[in-house]
């Protein structure tokens, strides 16, 4: 059953407005990252809530409680739980997304200021920080709403709404609130199905539906020695320098070919066999594409199934910074007095953060002591969450499948993703009930990037995409 012709043709009149509403939200910027903007976070759960008010979704503002970042006590910024609908006839879609963002600043190499949107004059991308990662589509269901809202029609099924401020930086605070839920008689009692909308088309082309996530173990090494920066011209040569340390550390992680050195972390992955690659051969999907989306002839093989199984089925080491190191112009003669490198590890089944981070912690720590240095070294496990599957054969996958058909007039690709929303699979057992992941974006979207973006047609049939699945919802018997 398709949506109703009054909401696809709202939805294409009211447009500008919608990216009105999507300048609004990219303007508050809601990184969960940064200390300093955790104002603006809660600023965001706020202007989410009353938007759902006001086209009469009944919402709570859960607080999560403290968490502490980079040595200072925080308030988490609350979760925005929401239902509109009690038909006992109808069924009950859980609708996640998360309203923080990646940091961004003009000077990472933007073209235009992060927190302003911006409609490119000509190709009409929407240019902004959380344009397409997770701000478009959580605002594509506020759409969806409206629509029916001002079309006084009621909606096809009940919804539930869970949007948390947190994703970007581990989810602090959710999965406990989420097991408390999802008990019986909790808030998420009688939900049928749960879906998310929060990645990217594989390609530039083809829409997607994705039915696995991979899991996350982000660590941060610490090496402290001098009391203080030194003079490399009045101490080089003379002390264990950290910065040395920590490079001979980082360099033992991960190697140019994107293999990963850590003893034992391979060997938790199953060896891939011919059938299931031929699922990778059959994507829609080339290295042309990968080398269009990151904007450079770089991909780790020729082979396309090979370079697809290093994003959807096989663990990936990343090297992400290093904090406390002389970053900026000029060439100052420093020894820095403490560093800490950052890295994560994407995960896949049955590895979880708890089995790697023991393997990482036991490698890092020998070939510290390998190096003879008198520097200390610690090493943290930030956050992490367990990779998921789905069962892509059921129901909630065939509506998403028929909706897509039906908005894009061909059928979805089905795949796995490389990034990770932690609380998916906490979302799949404590409900016991299936997760769909139907994404509105495309593959060169750049989120977490410089210039991220959502095309309009991304955000305006997504949005159209949004509402059909919920028709194919209730078609189903
Ligand atoms: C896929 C989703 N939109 C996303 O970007 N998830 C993040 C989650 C995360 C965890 N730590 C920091 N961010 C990701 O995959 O990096
Ligand atoms: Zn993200
Ligand atoms: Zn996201």
């Amino acid at each position: 059953m398709p949506a109703p012709k009054q909401i696809l043709e709202f939805v294409d009149t009211n447009a500008d407005a919608f990216i009105k509403r999507l300048a609004e939200a990219v303007a508050i910027p809601s990184i969960s990252g940064e200390i300093e903007r955790r104002p603006d976070v809660v600023k965001m759960a706020h202007w989410l809530d009353a938007q759902l008010k006001k086209y009469g979704v009944e919402t709570k503002l859960v607080p999560l409680g403290k968490h502490v970042m980079d040595g200072t006590e925080l308030e988490l910024p609350p979760a925005v739980l929401g239902k509109i609908g009690k038909d006992p006839k109808k069924k009950t879609v859980l609708i996640y997304g998360h309203y923080d963002v990646q940091p961004a600043s003009k000077s990472d190499g933007w073209n235009t200021e992060p927190f302003e949107l911006h409609v490119h004059p000509t190709n009409g991308q929407l240019i902004g920080r959380g344009s397409t990662d997770d701000k478009g589509p959580v605002l594509g269901w506020l759409n969806i709403l409206q629509a029916h809202q001002e079309a006084q029609l009621e909606l096809p099924v009940n919804l539930q709404f869970c949007f948390e401020g947190m994703e970007e930086s581990g989810s602090e605070g959710l999965e406990d609130l989420i097991v408390k839920e999802a008990a019986p008689a909790g808030y998420f009692e009688g939900v049928d199905c749960v879906c998310i909308s929060d990645n990217y088309w594989l390609n530039m082309r083809t829409p997607g539906l994705t039915y696995g996530l991979r899991g996350l173990a982000y660590f941060k090494l610490t090496v402290k020695g001098p009391a203080r920066d030194l003079h490399s011209g009045s101490f080089g040569r003379m002390v264990h320098e950290p910065m040395t340390d920590l490079i001979a550390l980082m360099s033992k992680l991960v190697d140019s070919q994107g293999n990963i050195l850590v003893p034992g972390v391979q060997d938790l992955v199953s060896v891939c066999d011919d059938k299931e690659r031929a699922l990778y051969d059959s994507l829609d999907y080339s290295i042309q594409d990968v080398e269009d989306a990151v904007g450079a002839s770089i991909a780790l093989s020729s082979d396309k199934a090979t370079v697809l199984m290093g994003r959807m089925r096989e663990p990936s080491l990343s090297l992400h910074g290093i904090e406390g190191a002389f970053y900026g112009p000029g060439a100052k003669t420093v020894i820095p007095a403490k560093v800490s490198g950052k890295f994560s590890i994407r995960l896949v089944p049955p590895q979880t953060p708890d089995t790697v981070g023991d393997l990482v912690v036991k490698y890092v720590e020998e070939e510290f002591k390998k190096l003879g240095s008198k520097n200390t070294l610690e090493v943290e496990n930030l956050h992490g969450g367990k990779p998921w599957v789905a069962d892509h054969e059921h129901w909630n996958y065939e509506a998403a499948i028929r909706a897509t058909e039906a908005v894009y007039g061909k059928k979805p690709d089905l795949f796995r993703e490389g990034g990770s929303i932690p609380v998916t699979l906490v979302f799949a057992e404590s409900l016991g009930k299936n997760v769909v992941l139907l994404p509105m974006g495309r593959g060169d979207d750049g989120a977490h990037s410089t210039n991220e973006k959502l095309d309009r047609s991304n955000y305006i049939e997504g949005t159209k995409l949004l509402g059909t699945y919920l028709y194919e919802i209730a078609a189903q018997a």
